[in-house]
C-alpha cells in the first residue's frame, strides 16, 4: 500500500498578510512536486488570501485550530463553518503548544476532530511526549492515550482520511530531533494502535508524519523510514527556499 507523502508547514504565529503573499508567490510551482502533497497551515488572518492564491495550484491550505461548536457566543473563536467557507482543506488539532498553553485536553481535541469532519476539513492531529515522559519510558503510553482520545467515535472512513503528526515535544523548536529510527518505532506503534481501534486496512492507509526540528538536511532520512509518511514542520517551513527543499526532499 503506498501512501502519498505529506509535507505540512506549520507557520505558528508568524507572517502578516503581505509576508504570506510574497511567500506564496515564491513557492508556487516550486513546492508543487508530483507524488508529494504540500500543505501550508497559516494563522487565521492569512487564510482568505492564501486560499485564493492556492486556487488552481496543488498546494493545500490549512488552519492551526478551530472551535468545536459551529457558531455561538465564543468570543475570539473561529469555527469549522467559517474555515470551510474560505476553502480551507486541513486543520492542525491538538498541537502540543495548544495543549500546553491553551489547556486543550484529549476530550477537547476529540470534539474538534468531529467538528472538522462535520465540515469536510481534514485534521492533522498531533500526539507526542514531553521530555520527562520519554525519560520515564512513557512515550508509547502517552501516544496511546492521546491517539485513543482523539479518535473516539470516529468511523474507520474518517480515521483513514486523518493525518497524525507524531511530535515529541522535546524536539519541537529545539534543534534536537528524534533519530529517524526512534521516530519510526513510535510511528509504527501509533499505526498499530489504529489497527487495534479499527482494522488493518485503515492502519495501512492512514498517514503519520514526524514533526520536531525537521529541516531540508534531515527530511530525506525520515522519509526513508518504513512508517513515516511526511513531516509537520515549524521553523524550517517559514523561508520559501527551505520549504521548497523540504517538499523536494520528500519525493
Ligand atoms: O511544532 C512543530 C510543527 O508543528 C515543529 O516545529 P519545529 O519544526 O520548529 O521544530
Amino acid at each position: 500500500m503506498s501512501r502519498t507523502p505529506i509535507i505540512a508547514g506549520n507557520w505558528k504565529m508568524f507572517k502578516t498578510v503581505p509576508e504570506a503573499e510574497s511567500f506564496f508567490a515564491e513557492v508556487k510551482g516550486k513546492a508543487e512536486v508530483a507524488g508529494v502533497e504540500t500543505v501550508i497551515c497559516a494563522p487565521f488572518t492569512n487564510l482568505p488570501v492564501l486560499t485564493k492564491l492556492a486556487e488552481g495550484t496543488s498546494i493545500k491550505i490549512g488552519a492551526q485550530n478551530l472551535h468545536f461548536e459551529d457558531s455561538g457566543a465564543f468570543t475570539g473563536e473561529i469555527s469549522g463553518v467559517m474555515l470551510k467557507d474560505l476553502g480551507v482543506d486541513y486543520v492542525i488539532l491538538g498541537h502540543s503548544e495548544r495543549r500546553a498553553y491553551f489547556g486543550e485536553t484529549d476530550e477537547i481535541v476529540n470534539k474538534k476532530m468531529h467538528a472538522a469532519f462535520r465540515h469536510g476539513i481534514t485534521p492533522i492531529v498531533c500526539v507526542g511526549e514531553k521530555l520527562e515522559e520519554r525519560e520515564a519510558d512513557q512515550t508509547k503510553e502517552v501516544c496511546k492515550v492521546q491517539t485513543e482520545g482523539a479518535f473516539q467515535g470516529l468511523t474507520a472512513e474518517q480515521a483513514a482520511q486523518t493525518v497524525i503528526a507524531y511530535e515529541p515535544i522535546w524536539a519541537i523548536g529545539t534543534g534536537k530531533s528524534s533519530t529517524s529510527a526512534d521516530a519510526n518505532e513510535v510511528i509504527s506503534y501509533i499505526r498499530s494502535l489504529i489497527k487495534d481501534l479499527y482494522d488493518e486496512a485503515t492502519a495501512e492507509v492512514i498517514r503519520i508524519q514526524y514533526g520536531g526540528s525537521v529541516k531540508p538536511e534531515n527530511v530525506t532520512e525520515y522519509m526513508g523510514q518504513s512508517d513515516i509518511d511526511g513531516a509537520l514542520v515549524g521553523g524550517a517551513s517559514l523561508q520559501p527556499a527551505s520549504f521548497i527543499a523540504l517538499v523536494e526532499g520528500a519525493k
